[in-house]
């Protein structure tokens, strides 16, 4: 039995993880493993091809981050598009050069790594007839279908590191300092990392915030008596009229690059309050470098579980995450609901309770 694995979207801590896992449980079984370069666009006659995968090439690759095989958010397979995220389909004639593909190798099912918009392509191949099992992917973590994905403890930790430097930068100058992070639809990174790196203020999509509220906090911790504060915003939190900060433009077929929020906001608090401040976008530092020993397990438990619904024959179902313990659900049930951060939740009021502020209140 031979079958493919490819991973798509942007990259994620853990994902040579999953690689490994993917690899070692195949070979148990006496299977062989292909690997598709830079996503599905690996799947196409001219694309960036494949590689034979084996226990000697995925050998150290656990502590890795990125991708072995490498990724994509751009391409031919475009399903979920815009910044309202529209599905559409992904050619027909695309499709059918990625099934010749699969035939010519002689692939039996193929695995595909990836967030919602890389499932909703999984899916599409799926209805098509070829046969695809999913592992989810994002370091955002806003996926229904699963209780955690691998890659968001790494981006957490990232951001709690962050802000533990700059509350020391902060602290010597009296400022302001406003931290952007990852988190196009939902603000879990924001809150955790918030939580984690005893932020003052966190802003994300799901909390409207009103910049005034925001100021009124930052006057009040300076009051309280601390030399510094810390404001953790989310990229895809949303402006007073709603809308994103980004870059949409030239952008055909592709989701908005979001980005700017943080020194919008940093300006506002700035002119509002007097308070010196800066902003620093950790961007994609939270997705470089090596997965912590969480992503790590997590990643080879997904890629073992993705082998074995193989071998069950379970085609259309994403491995899972829920109480402790790696199951499956149907792939429609990662693409088509976002799992976000609910206001009145138990994470938030603890949020609260600390005196985080959401700029709502
Ligand atoms: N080969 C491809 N061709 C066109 N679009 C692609 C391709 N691969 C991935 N994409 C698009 O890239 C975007 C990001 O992928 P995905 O949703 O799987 O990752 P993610 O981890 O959820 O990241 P994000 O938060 O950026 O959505 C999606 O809009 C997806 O449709
Ligand atoms: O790599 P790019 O194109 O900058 O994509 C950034 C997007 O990917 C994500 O990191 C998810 O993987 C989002 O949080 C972010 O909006
Ligand atoms: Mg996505």
């Amino acid at each position: 039995m031979r079958i493919g694995i490819l991973n798509s979207g942007g990259d994620c801590p853990g994902l040579n993880a999953v690689i490994h896992g993917v690899v070692g449980a195949a070979t148990e079984l006496g299977w062989e493993v292909i690997g598709f370069r830079n996503g599905f666009e690996g799947l196409l006659p001219n694309g960036p091809g494949h590689m034979k995968l084996d226990t000697e090439k995925t050998l150290g690759i656990l502590s890795l981050g990125g991708t072995i095989l490498g990724t994509t958010n751009k391409g031919n397979f475009a399903a979920k598009v815009g910044a309202d995220s529209t599905i559409a389909k992904v050619p027909k004639d695309i499709i059918e050069q990625a099934r010749v593909t699969i035939k010519y190798l002689g692939i039996e099912a193929l695995i595909v790594v990836g967030g919602d918009g890389s499932l909703t392509t999984g899916l599409q191949l799926c209805e098509e007839g070829i046969p695809v099992v999913g592992v989810p992917k994002t370091i955002d973590n806003d996926l229904q279908a699963t209780a955690m994905t691998f890659g968001f403890d790494s981006a957490v930790g990232m951001v709690v590191e962050g802000l533990d430097r700059l509350r020391t930068t902060a602290e010597s100058h009296q400022r302001v300092m406003v931290v952007e992070v990852m988190g196009r639809h939902a603000g879990w990174i924001a809150l955790h990392g918030g939580i984690g790196g005893g932020a003052d203020v966190v802003l994300i999509p799901e909390i409207p915030f009103e910049i005034e509220k925001v100021a009124g906090h930052v006057n009040h911790v300076f009051a309280s008596g601390h030399r510094s504060v810390l404001i953790v915003v989310a990229e895809g939190a949303h402006l007073e009229d709603g809308k994103l900060m980004g870059k949409e433009e030239g952008r055909a077929n592709q989701q908005m690059l979001l980005g700017g929020i943080g020194v919008h906001v940093a300006r506002q608090v700035e002119e509002m309050t007097g308070h010196e401040t800066r902003d620093v976008r950790l961007g994609h530092l939270q997705r470089g470098g090596s997965p912590t020993a969480l992503d790590r397990i997590l990643g080879t438990r997904f890629g073992v579980k993705a082998v074995s619904l193989i071998k069950d024959k379970q085609f259309g179902r994403m491995v899972n995450y829920q109480s402790y313990h790696v199951g499956d659900v149907p792939i429609e049930d990662a693409v088509n609901k976002l799992r976000l951060v609910q206001p009145d939740s138990e994470v938030v009021m603890a949020a609260r309770a600390v005196g985080i502020s959401f700029g709502d209140r």
